[in-house]
Parts: structure tokens; sequence; C-alpha cells
């Protein structure tokens, strides 16, 4: 039998050495490190058939003297802890690169790539540290999953209501559904909107990790059209802007709640996931856009009805219309669009950055 060297195909991280030989049905496998050389004898099939093939090579620095190695049917894979966790400039001590060596493309990075890898590990192992140490710190965390399952499934369903009923008096009636629509569904409405200020509340208790004013202003804006413009304004109640409102709110809800629900089970549907940070995007301002047009008709129905006006003394005049306190209210309607805009920007981004990092 010829003594012959394999194809050895190699890459690195910080750490280790990884090699891949080129040999199916290895046998007779010797590995071993002599001073900082790797030596390698086997019986198997390689470039040239059913041969023995050796090689050795000796390293640009030190390594550990422990090796590790697996054969399959294919190829011997063999790891390498570096002696210093360091970026090595060549695999080898000489030079010239061995005519048998290449670089294994399957698990090559570069220098920054495989820091950005290090990282990413790290990262993950402290995450895995935190939760853990949250598991064992809070006995009360599966209460906490239990709770926030529960709200997240009523609304679900709630909101899941709302938009099928809309939906299938769409099909049924047309536009003549506009007009309706807050006396189908104001009722279910209420109810969603008012456990909706559990999600202001939630975060103040360190049960979600979302941000207080987001929130508060989200809960805010949305209860003032519906309880203060839609809820004592009987004028507006058969307006179309309330299916509009409704239905853009309760669009991106039934995404949402899905998606908490199975995030308190440690589950996720990309599908899902996406959807719930990606359709915002062309909700929120059409949604802002309908409960302005909303604030906008009720503005005149103020004036005249004189409702919720603030006294004023004598001097001033009799009382100060509330649609003055509407037009400043729009103001804000669109302040508060652009901070809950950016904080689902900022949102969104977090969760694909950190996804795409787990996936590489
Ligand atoms: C100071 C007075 C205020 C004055 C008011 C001024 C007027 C303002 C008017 C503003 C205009 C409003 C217009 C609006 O009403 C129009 C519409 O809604 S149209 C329809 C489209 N709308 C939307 O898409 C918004 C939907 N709402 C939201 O997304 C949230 O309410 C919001 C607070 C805006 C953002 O959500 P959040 O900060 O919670 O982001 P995340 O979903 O990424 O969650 C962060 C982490 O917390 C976990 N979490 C959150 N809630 C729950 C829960 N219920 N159950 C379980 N877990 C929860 C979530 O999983 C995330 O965890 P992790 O970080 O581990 O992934």
């Amino acid at each position: 039998m010829q003594i012959l060297t394999p194809h050895v195909y190699w890459a690195q991280r910080h750490g280790e050495i990884f090699l891949r030989v080129e040999l199916s049905d290895a046998k007779n496998l010797n590995i071993w490190l002599q001073e900082n050389t790797l030596q390698f004898s086997a019986q198997g099939h390689g470039a040239k058939g059913d041969n023995e093939y050796m090689f050795s090579l000796e390293f640009l620095e030190p390594v550990r003297p422990e090796i590790n190695h697996k054969s399959t049917q294919r190829q011997v894979d063999i790891k390498v802890k570096k002696q210093v966790e360091r970026w090595w400039d060549r695999l080898t001590l000489q030079e010239k690169k061995p005519v048998f060596l290449a670089p294994d493309f399957d698990r090559w990075l570069d220098e920054s790539d495989a820091e950005m890898e290090l990282q990413a590990k790290e990262e993950e192992k402290i995450n895995r540290i935190n939760v853990e140490s949250r598991v064992r710190k809070d006995p009360y965390l599966g209460l906490k999953k239990g709770y926030l399952f529960m709200y997240n499934l009523v609304q679900f369903l709630g909101f899941s209501w709302i938009f099928v009923n809309m939906t299938v008096r769409l099909f049924i009636l047309g536009q003549d559904s506009f007009y309706d629509t807050f006396h189908t569904t104001a009722d279910m409405m209420y109810f969603c909107q008012m456990m909706a200020v559990l999600e202001v509340i939630n975060p103040l208790l360190g049960l979600v990790r979302t941000g207080f004013f987001p929130a508060l202003i989200q809960v805010t804006g949305r209860n003032v059209i519906l309880f203060v413009i839609f809820g004592s304004l009987e004028e507006m109640q058969n307006q179309p802007a309330v299916f509009f409102v409704f239905y853009l709110w309760s669009s991106i809800e039934i995404f949402r709640y899905p998606f908490y629900m199975l995030a308190c089970i440690g589950t996720e549907w990309k599908l899902l996931t996406w959807l719930r940070y990606s359709l915002w995007i062309p909700l929120y301002p059409l949604g802002t856009i309908s409960e302005a047009v909303a604030v906008i008709q009720s503005l005149p129905i103020f004036d005249e009805t004189r409702r919720f006006s603030l006294p004023l003394p004598a001097a001033l005049g009799q009382s100060l219309s509330f649609s003055y306190i509407l037009q400043i209210y729009l103001v804000l309607m669109f302040l508060g669009l652009f901070i809950n805009f950016r904080h689902l920007y900022k949102q969104r981004r977090r969760r694909y950055r950190s996804r795409k990092r787990k996936v590489q």
C-alpha cells in the first residue's frame, strides 16, 4: 500500500481549530500531538482510493494537548483547542501552506464574523442565566404568566368577536354596515378597552417589559375616542368613522394578543411575529387619521350642545367650549402617533436584530 496525504480542510474560531480530513470509512485512526505538531495516520478511502493516509501539521501557536475527533462514514473531524484564545494569521508555523491543506468554507468565518458569533454566544449565555435565575428567584412566575395568558386570551376573544362581527356585516350589508357599527359592537369594545387599562398597570407592576409611557399614550388615546367622542355624543354613533376606527383597532389586536399568548408559554410562530411587528406600519397612521376625523367631526357638535364646556368667570364670557380642548388634543394625537411609531419601530428592530444574530 502507498502512503498518501488526504485533503485537509481547516477553519478557526478564537479558541479552536477545526480540521476536516476527507477520508471515508477511516480505520486504525491514530491522531496525536508531538510537541506542537499534529500527527495523523489512518486507513480509509481518500482521493487515491483505499490506502493508508498520513499528514502532520505544526501549528502556528501552542495548542492544548487534548484532541477531539469524530470519524464518520464520509470524513474525520478533528477539534483542537488553542492554548491562548487569539485569532491566528494562518494555521501552520511554516509560512508556505501545505498543498493538501485548504480553507473549510462550510465553517469559515473571518475574524470580525467570529467575534460577532462569540458575542452572540455570550449574550445567549447571559440571557439563559438571567432567565434561569428569574425562574429560580420568582416563586410567582407561574401565577404571573397564567394571569397574562388569561388577560391576552380574553382580549383576543373580545377583539376577534368585534372583527368577525364587523366583517360579516360588511359582507352582508355592504356600506350600510358603516352606520350601525357602534350599536352592534360598542359594548364589547367598552369591555375590551376598559380591560386594556391593565396594559398600563402591568409594566408598573413589572409583569411585562413594555414601556409604561407608550402604553399610557395608546390606552388613553383610544379611550378618549371611545368614551368621550363616540360614547358621549349620540350624534357621532352612526358616523362611518366608528367603523374605520373599530376595524383598524381590532385588525392589529387579533394578531397582537395571540402573539403575547404564545410568548407566555415560550412559543413563537414566525408569521404571527411578523404580523405583530409589521401590520402597525400601515394601521397606526390610518388609525390615527380615522380618530382625527372623528374628533374633527365632533367639534361642531360640542360647540352646539355645550357638552363638557368649562364655566368661565362672567368677564370672559359664559363658558369655554370643549371643542377648544379637543383642538389641543388633535395636536397631542399626532405627537402621540410620533412617539408610539418610533417606539414600535425600535421594538421591531430589536426583535429582528436579536433573531438575526441567533440565526447566524
Ligand atoms: C399622557 C397622556 C396621554 C395623552 C394621549 C395623547 C393622545 C395620543 C393618541 C395616540 C394615537 C393613538 C392611535 C391609535 O389608537 C391607533 C391605533 O391603534 S390603529 C391600530 C394599529 N395600532 C397598533 O398597532 C398599536 C397596537 N398597540 C401596541 O403595540 C402597544 O399597545 C404598544 C404599547 C404601542 C407597544 O407595545 P409594547 O411596548 O408592549 O411592545 P411589545 O409588543 O414588543 O412588548 C414588549 C415586551 O413585553 C411583552 N408583553 C407586552 N405586553 C404583554 C402581554 N399583554 N402579555 C405578555 N407579554 C407582553 C412582549 O412579549 C415583549 O416581550 P419581549 O421583549 O420579551 O419580546
